[in-house]
């Protein structure tokens, strides 16, 4: 490991990595490999999830073109130096804002959609001219596969790789000295991505999850409300960072939600769910007995079928869930909806700020006021109103989460940002001593008060007449100059 990071930093120092040139050409690259090896990701990805290779593509391959048609429009102005503000100081001098390449960066995937997460931070390192380790997840070993054959076969080598394997080689991995770690998974690996990372005072992204409440408030459109929960909820089997976790709403609607979400999963999924192909199975045994054992003591008001040969876990509604028990403790990751009941929108604003700040927060009322106040009185990593997840796919937003959740943001221009440093520069000239005597010792009063002058833009009455009278100075002698040359 030691010596694969070695040499991809001495490929990132040759420099290589820097030229917008070389890294439109990787980017284009990537994008060649997405579209003529789409077969074989989507067969990689349909076999780690049980997904249809539509979904496949609907889910993963379009949101990677999209960030890579993105970067590819907007680099140019992304990297580019942006002017600076100057004040009376340095008002001769060149300031701007260079957005520079971190170095070598690490980015540790989950398994739950394998392909965009390891793939949209890499369009980001690429764009930001950095070298990158990428190290999918061994719980989706197709996908991880698929990236190790064709990633070395479209981008240049020496500054980007795979490494597969798992807890050992990403233990390994982290006591290497990286410029930046992008990880996404659970919280407690976050905390322990972090400690390692802290080691070479390396910056981290964590993208983490926690339980997304949604509230569902009394003045709203039911059916559209269930029809768009039930698709966040149950796509991908519910194993999506920032799916619906549980519902909060008042007691009189439980009944009424159970009912149209269960005629939505009929219409989506038919009668038979388990012969759906857009119905996928949990990633594993470990993940599938962990649901079964959040739904211990439920009432289950629908759903609850199983299998465990095939891991499939029905879509399922569990109605008046105690906030204390085991399912409201934990993220749940599967295809199980709890109802907490409260009795207003003032309980479920606290109901929420007692917890750890989630991932994603959603809210359903014909009120916009009310769903304002919701988003103004809490917090959480992201917030769809109206709808679930699509605050993911509008990637002029950053994603990331707060507090529990994460830290830091990704996605299009953020995923530039998330990779580079902004590093400030000042360029001056090697005249005008006798302004910067003002801040060489010995320091005065007057120093003082000329420093006050340029720095705050405070002036005593005396120095603003005298400024007045050079600048009227100056101003006569540029006329005089110019009616002597006309002359
Ligand atoms: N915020 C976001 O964008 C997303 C967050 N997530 C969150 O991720 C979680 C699900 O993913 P996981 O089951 O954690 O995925 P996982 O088991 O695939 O682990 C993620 C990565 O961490 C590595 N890892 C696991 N244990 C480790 C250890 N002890 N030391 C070092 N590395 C280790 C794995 O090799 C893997 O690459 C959920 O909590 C979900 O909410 C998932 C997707 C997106
Ligand atoms: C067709 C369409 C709008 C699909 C959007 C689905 C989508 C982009 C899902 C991805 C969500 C995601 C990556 C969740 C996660 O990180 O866990």
């Amino acid at each position: 490991m030691e010596r694969q990071v070695l040499r991809l930093r001495q490929a990132f120092r040759s420099g290589r990595s820097r030229p917008l040139r070389f890294r439109l050409q990787q980017l284009e690259a990537l994008r060649r490999m997405v579209q003529e090896r789409e077969k074989e990701i989507l067969a990689a990805i349909a076999a780690d999830l049980s997904k249809s290779e539509l979904n496949a593509y609907s889910h993963e391959v379009i949101t990677i073109l999209g960030e890579i048609d993105f970067m590819l429009g907007n680099l140019p102005e992304l990297a580019s130096a942006r002017p600076a503000k100057k004040n009376l100081l340095t008002m001769m001098d060149e300031a701007y804002v260079q957005p520079e390449p971190l170095g070598v960066v690490l980015i540790i995937g989950a398994w739950n959609y394998p392909f965009v997460l390891t793939m949209q931070p890499l369009v980001g390192a690429i764009a930001a001219g950095n070298a990158a380790i990428v190290k999918p997840s061994e719980l989706s070993e197709n996908t991880a596969k698929i990236l190790a054959e064709l990633l070395p076969q479209y981008l240049d080598q020496d500054l980007y790789a795979i490494v597969n394997g798992g807890i050992p080689e990403t233990t390994e991995l982290l006591k290497q000295r990286f410029d930046h770690i992008l990880y996404t998974g659970n919280t407690a690996v976050g905390k322990i991505v972090m400690e390692a990372a802290a080691k070479h005072l390396t910056p981290v992204t964590l993208e983490l999850g926690g339980k997304s409440p949604c509230y569902i408030d009394r003045d709203c459109d039911l059916d559209v409300a269930c029809r768009r929960i039930a698709w966040g909820k149950y796509m991908n089997c519910g194993q999506a960072c920032i799916a619906p976790d549980y519902i909060l709403c008042e007691a009189s609607l439980q009944n009424q939600i159970v009912q149209k979400i269960k005629e939505t999963v009929k219409d989506f999924y038919g009668e038979n769910i388990k012969a759906s192909p857009d119905y996928e199975r949990i990633i594993n045994l470990r993940h599938f007995k962990r649901l079964q054992s959040l739904l211990k003591g439920q009432k289950i008001a629908f759903g609850g079928e199983m299998d465990e040969a095939t891991r499939y876990l029905a879509p399922t509604i569990l109605t008046d869930v105690d906030p204390n028990s085991k399912v409201m403790q934990e993220e749940i990751f599967g295809p199980i909806l709890p109802i907490v009941s409260v009795k207003n929108v003032d309980e479920a604003i606290n109901f929420i700020n007692d917890r750890e700040k989630p991932l994603a927060l959603y809210v359903f009322s014909r009120n916009n006021k009310l769903i304002k106040r919701v988003i103004d009185e809490t917090s959480s990593g992201g917030v769809t109103g109206n709808d679930v997840i699509m605050h993911f796919t509008v990637n002029s937003l950053p994603f990331g989460g707060v507090g529990a959740s994460g830290m830091g943001a990704y996605h299009g221009k953020y995923s530039f940002d998330t990779f580079s440093h902004q590093r400030p520069c000042l360029l001056k000239g090697l005249k005008g001593e006798s302004v910067n005597k003002l801040r060489y010792p010995p320091n005065s009063e007057s120093k003082v008060s000329w420093a006050k002058f340029f720095l705050l833009k405070q002036f005593n009455k005396g120095r603003l007449g005298m400024l007045l009278f050079v600048c009227l100075v100056a101003v006569a002698a540029v006329i005089v100059k110019f009616v002597l040359e006309r002359a």
